[in-house]
């Protein structure tokens, strides 16, 4: 089955388009976890960062299609923190849920190639990294974009190409205008070229795009430049994203579409308006809670 296939079953199935992200950071952790670490070693964090991250994936794999662990926050701690990077994937992975890695990688093709065959797979043909997905940086080119393109053809796995980043600072280098046509409309148009050949019953193929809900008008456009392309859509919540500005993300059957919400769901017991209810000591019920409410506000269609 193809990774589009995949994850738009698995939206029908959970009734959600929430993607949790995992990004764990040290001073946030809650405290039942924050003061079991025993030294300042990564080792000791990396640990932390397993149990938080594997109880989060226990806490909400009924309620959401996929989660994204973020690669940074593990790099963070060195080795160990791949260590627990991989534990968390494979924990996400046997607990049905699909993994988008968050690495924003790529390189010259050949490089790209490993990239690719370390992070993109599927049930039938796991990639090392047990992830299924990965995101990508189209800075290189399209011949950077299709050894990826190739991993998915052959083992079934998906990626999120970078399109319209969420970050202020985006519009430096995505908005400018090449040929009578943003860098980002140039992308998109790449992206749809290459899903035009590879795609499933449903009419989706495996490249997918990043499009921050903090820009909903290019959001809309883009929706519609891309009609082949599952949309990751981060900056709901934290960085201020609302479900009326990720609205027009998704298809006319409520799919099409992941919305990620990182801090505004692993940290829910530290949000003001959860914090008094729930607190540190039951920051579980707090993810929950968190997840369940996201969820409600997503819910367009059906
Ligand atoms: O354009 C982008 C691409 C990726 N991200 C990543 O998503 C999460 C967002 O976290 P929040 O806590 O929900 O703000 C984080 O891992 C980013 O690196 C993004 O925000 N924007």
């Amino acid at each position: 089955m193809t990774f589009a296939t995949r994850l738009n079953q698995a939206i029908a199935r959970t009734g959600s388009v929430t993607c949790v992200g995992l990004d764990p950071r040290q001073a946030s952790l809650p405290a039942p976890i924050r003061d079991a670490v025993s030294s300042n070693h990564p080792e000791a964090w990396a640990a932390a960062y397993t149990q938080f991250c594997c109880e989060i994936i226990d806490v909400v794999r009924d309620l959401v299609p996929c989660v994204k662990p973020q690669a940074a926050f593990f790099e963070q701690l060195g080795p160990a923190g791949m260590v627990s990077l991989g534990q968390v994937i494979a924990h996400a992975a046997e607990s049905g849920l699909i993994v988008v890695t968050d690495g924003k990688r790529n390189d010259i093709g050949t490089t790209a190639t490993a990239y690719a065959d370390a992070y993109l797979g599927s049930p039938e043909h796991p990639s090392p990294w047990r992830s299924d997905s990965l995101t990508v940086s189209p800075y290189l080119g399209r011949d950077s974009i299709e050894p990826f393109v190739d991993a998915c053809d052959e083992r079934g796995g998906g990626i999120f190409v970078l399109v319209k980043t969420s970050n202020p600072g985006g519009g430096f280098l995505q908005d400018l205008e090449a040929n009578e046509k943003t860098i980002y409309g140039h992308v998109a148009d790449l992206i749809t070229q290459l899903n035009a050949t590879r795609l499933d019953g449903d009419g989706y193929g495996p490249i997918g795009a990043v499009v921050g809900a903090t820009y909903p008008e290019q959001l809309a456009e883009l929706r519609a430049a891309m009609p082949h392309s599952i949309l990751l859509v981060p900056g709901f919540g934290a960085q201020g994203g609302t479900a009326e500005d990720v609205k027009a993300a998704m298809d006319s059957q409520g799919r099409g579409a992941i919305v990620n919400s990182s801090r505004g769901i692993i940290f829910a017991h530290a949000r003001p308006d959860l914090a008094q209810k729930y607190g540190d000591a039951k920051w579980h019920d707090a993810v929950r809670a968190a997840t369940i409410e996201m969820n409600e506000q997503l819910k367009f269609v059906g």
